[in-house]
């Protein structure tokens, strides 16, 4: 059955609203989709799918609607729906539209301009080939272009990944083992998953198996302390708290308390108990200071520009600015530097990014480096053999879409050397001589 002519209308309306990046394009989505409450499930799906498709072919697309005549927002619109859904499942397209798109779709990009055909704006291509080489450069755009499948985390409290895949088929859904994360499941549709007993009971969480990997490479044990500085709303809190075997102290620190509202009703749901939520003003808040070298491990999932997710979240790349990728840098070895005033003589610290740049990645790893002689890097292939996770990697963990199937994501191991012995210090006093705990 095609679809009403007036979707075509409602995502001409949606993607100029979006196209203004002045927000998160799934945010502008779920105000549009609560303001128009009749959108039935279809509907809305081709609608979040055409504004997608748009995002991530915004290059090519836009340099086919401005040539010829009709109004560009309308081609946009066209071009993107048609993407998603094939324009033969498009109602109220006139047959000169039609042949239009056809011809659009059959052009063959490899033809292109290389910037062109990345779908980029210019300045990240001309990093991307400055990093990878232009080959290289071209495929891990092309990956990032494609949405991602839906990785799924088994939590290790309730049940087993067997089981999990046992269950799912029942729905039905198929769901496959994933081949790093030693908990994950790709499900290459993407069904509905709220609604399921596995998603209500805390047995499964939406994961990418790049971030599970990530959790798992902290190593943190049962019974350790162990600090989230960045945990957001907690995917990698989630994943360590089971870790743990819920036990020890997990602190989840973060700057937003909107971020770690959302990590309550997770929290609840997994059965985990061992999480301590607690918000700080800064990377230097005096809540940190009072637990100054007590912590076994501690993860720096650093707030990035997000490259590494742009197949989720396709307009990252439009809306960030080059300029502000200098700015990210200097932000994330300050809360590094922070975080790692927490970290006890033989514990760990964990530097993370969703990014593949090297602004970002590498060069706040060196800084850290460079700067706190305390510390020593562990090899990532040493910490993949002690995890058992079979990845080849140097120095750090570079998780790219292309070559892993996961999000990009960069990871640096750290280690303190151990603390030579002194005399006894007071009890964990502050500045203002307060003892409490940071929770
Ligand atoms: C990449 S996100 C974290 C994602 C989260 N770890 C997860 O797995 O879902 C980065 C987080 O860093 C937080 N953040 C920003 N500045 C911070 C700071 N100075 N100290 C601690 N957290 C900060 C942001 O609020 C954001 O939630």
């Amino acid at each position: 059955m095609r679809l009403p002519p007036a979707i075509l209308a409602s995502t001409e309306e949606v993607l100029r609203e979006i196209l203004r990046f002045t927000a998160p394009a799934d945010s502008t989505l779920s105000r549009y989709f609560k303001d128009h409450p009749r959108l039935g499930g279809r509907e809305r799906g081709a609608i979040a799918e055409g504004v997608y498709c748009v995002l991530r072919n915004r290059a090519f697309f836009t340099d086919q609607s401005e040539a010829g005549s009709g109004a560009t927002m309308r081609r946009l619109t066209l071009l993107g729906l048609a993407d998603a859904v094939g324009a033969d499942a498009l109602g109220g397209v006139t047959p000169e539209e039609l042949e239009w798109i056809e011809r659009v779709m059959q052009i063959d990009r490899k033809l292109m301009h290389k910037s062109m055909r990345s779908n980029m704006p210019k300045w990240l291509f001309e990093k991307l080939v400055a990093q990878f080489g232009e080959e290289d450069a071209l495929a891990l755009a092309d990956a990032l272009n494609t949405p991602a499948p839906l990785d799924l985390r088994v939590n290790s409290m309730k049940t087993g990944r067997d089981e999990v895949i046992a269950e799912l088929a029942q729905a039905p859904i198929v769901a496959e083992p994933t081949p790093y994360a030693p908990l994950g499941l790709r499900v290459l549709r993407k069904p509905q998953l709220q609604n399921l007993p596995l998603f209500k009971s805390g047995a499964i969480e939406v994961q990418d198996e790049g971030s599970q990997v990530l959790a798992q490479i902290l190593g943190a044990k049962r019974g350790e302390m162990v600090v989230d500085f960045c945990a957001g709303a907690g995917g990698k809190t989630l994943a360590l708290g089971a870790l743990m075997r819920n036990t020890g102290r997990l602190y989840a620190f973060d700057v937003s308390e909107k971020r770690l509202a959302k990590l309550k009703p997770r929290l609840a749901r997994s059965g985990l108990s061992n999480v301590h939520p607690v918000q700080i003003a800064h990377e230097r808040d005096a809540k940190i200071k009072r637990l100054a070298g007590k912590i076994d491990r501690v993860l720096v999932d650093a707030p990035c520009s997000g490259m590494g997710t742009l197949r989720r979240n396709p307009d990252v790349k439009w809306r960030q600015a080059e300029g502000a990728i200098a700015e990210m840098h200097d932000k994330q070895v300050a809360i590094l530097a922070g975080a790692a005033r927490l970290v006890k003589g033989g514990g760990r610290l964990v530097y993370a990014t969703c990014s593949f740049l090297n602004e970002e990645n590498d060069d706040v790893a060196a800084d850290f480096l460079a700067n706190h002689p305390d510390f020593e890097l562990v090899p990532m292939s040493k910490v993949l053999a002690e995890q058992k996770i079979a990845l080849e990697m140097g120095d750090y963990l570079k998780l790219l879409p292309h070559k892993h199937q996961t999000d990009g994501f960069f990871a640096a191991v750290f280690e303190r050397k151990p603390m030579p012995k002194k005399a006894k210090p007071a009890p964990d006093a502050d500045e203002n001589g307060d003892a409490d705990s940071a929770d």
